[in-house]
C-alpha cells in the first residue's frame, strides 16, 4: 500500500505536486494519468525518496522509503530503463544489487527468468535494445520480491509484444497480491491493464476511481436498441424520463440509463427487440470528457 497525505513539491513559483492525498491499494493496477507536467513523475520520485516534498507525506506499507531498512524488499521501480551503467551487463548490475540489499544470489537467475532475458543479460547493458533495457529494468525492479512496484511509462518504444508482456506481468504482480502503480498517457493501454485509475492536473488530483466506474459514468456510454418499432420505444423511453436519440430506421441510442430499465421499458410496452446492449466509451474518451471538466472547474474556482 502506498499512502500519500498533503504531499506537495513547489519549484520556484510552481506546485509540481498539490497536496496530494491519495491511497494506492494491494492487490490491483493502479493506472496514474495526466497531461505532460501534471507532476506524476515528481510524486512518484518521492515516494521513493529521491525528492524531498516541500510538505505531505508519502508512506510505503507505512513508513517513509528513508526509514526502509532493505527498500527493494519494499518497493520496487522503473523510472528509468536507460539509467543503468551501460559498460556492465545486465547479470552483473542484478549481482551487485542482490549483493548490497542483502538478495540472495539465487534471486538474479529467477528474475532474468521472470522477464525472459536470457542470454542477453550478458551483454553490456548499453548495448540492449530498448525493449531489453526495458525488461531489465524491470527485473531490477522484482529482485527484492517488493510488495510495492512502481513503473514510470513502461511501455514507451516498445513494440506490440513488448506492450502485451509488460501487460501481463502487470496482471500477474497485482494478482499476487502486490501494489502495482503505474504510469502512462497510452489510454488504450491503461484500459486493458488498470482496475483503478488516478489522475493528476497540474499537480492536483482529478478522480481517483476504479475504471469500470470511470468508463461507466462517461456520457458517451450508451444503450443501443434495436428494434421493428423504434418510434414506439422512443416515445414510451422518452415518456419515462430517459434521454434517447434515434440514429436508423431500427435504431435507437440511450443515454444516462441502465440497459436493465431499457429492457423493462420496452417489455411493459410489448415491443419487441432485436438487440440490446451497451455501447462502452473508451478511456480515451472518458479522459478526455474529465480533463474538459476539469478545466472548466478549474477556470471557474479562479474566477475566470
Ligand atoms: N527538478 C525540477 N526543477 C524544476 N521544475 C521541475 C523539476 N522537475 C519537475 N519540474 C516541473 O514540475 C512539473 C511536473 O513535472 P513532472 O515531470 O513530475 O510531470 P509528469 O506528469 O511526470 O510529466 P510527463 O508526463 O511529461 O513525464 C513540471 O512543470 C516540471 O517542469
Amino acid at each position: 500500500m502506498i499512502s500519500l497525505k498533503g504531499l506537495s513539491k513547489r519549484y520556484g513559483d510552481r506546485m509540481a505536486v498539490d497536496e496530494l492525498t491519495l491511497e494506492v491499494r494491494p492487490g490491483a493496477v493502479t493506472g496514474f494519468l495526466g497531461p505532460n507536467g501534471a507532476g506524476k513523475s515528481t510524486t512518484m520520485r518521492m515516494i521513493l525518496g529521491l525528492d524531498r516534498p516541500t510538505a505531505g507525506t508519502a508512506l510505503i506499507g507505512g513508513v517513509p522509503y528513508h526509514r526502509i531498512r532493505y527498500p527493494l524488499q519494499k518497493v520496487g521501480a522503473l523510472l528509468d530503463a536507460r539509467a543503468l551503467h551501460p559498460g556492465r551487463s545486465g547479470h552483473a548490475h542484478l549481482v551487485a544489487m542482490a549483493r548490497s540489499n542483502g538478495i540472495a544470489r539465487g534471486r538474479v537467475a529467477e528474475v532474468l527468468e521472470t522477464v525472459g532475458l536470457g542470454e542477453a543479460a550478458r551483454k553490456r547493458a548499453g548495448a540492449l535494445s530498448l525493449g531489453m533495457s526495458q525488461r531489465l529494468g524491470i527485473a531490477c525492479a522484482l529482485l527484492g520480491d517488493p510488495e510495492v512496484v512502481m513503473f514510470d511509462e513502461p511501455v514507451n518504444g516498445l513494440d506490440p509484444d513488448g506492450v502485451r508482456w509488460v501487460r501481463h506481468l502487470m496482471r500477474s504482480l497485482a494478482d499476487e497480491g502486490r501494489t502495482v502503480f503505474v504510469s502512462s498517457h497510452l489510454m488504450s493501454e491503461m484500459q486493458l491493464t488498470a482496475d483503478h485509475l488516478v489522475v493528476l492536473g497540474k499537480g492536483r488530483l482529478i478522480l481517483d476511481a476504479p475504471l469500470a466506474e470511470v468508463i461507466a459514468r462517461s456520457s458517451l456510454t450508451a444503450v443501443v436498441v434495436r428494434t421493428p418499432h423504434a418510434a414506439d420505444l422512443a416515445v414510451r423511453l422518452k415518456a419515462g424520463g430517459v434521454a434517447v436519440e434515434r440514429v436508423g430506421e431500427n435504431e435507437l441510442v440511450a443515454t444516462g440509463v441502465a440497459i436493465e430499465r431499457v429492457g423493462d421499458l420496452a417489455h411493459e410496452a410489448g415491443i419487441r427487440l432485436h438487440e440490446l446492449r451497451t455501447r462502452e466509451a473508451s478511456l480515451e474518451q472518458a479522459y478526455q470528457e474529465l480533463t474538459a471538466s476539469s478545466v472548466e472547474y478549474g477556470a471557474q474556482k479562479a474566477g475566470v
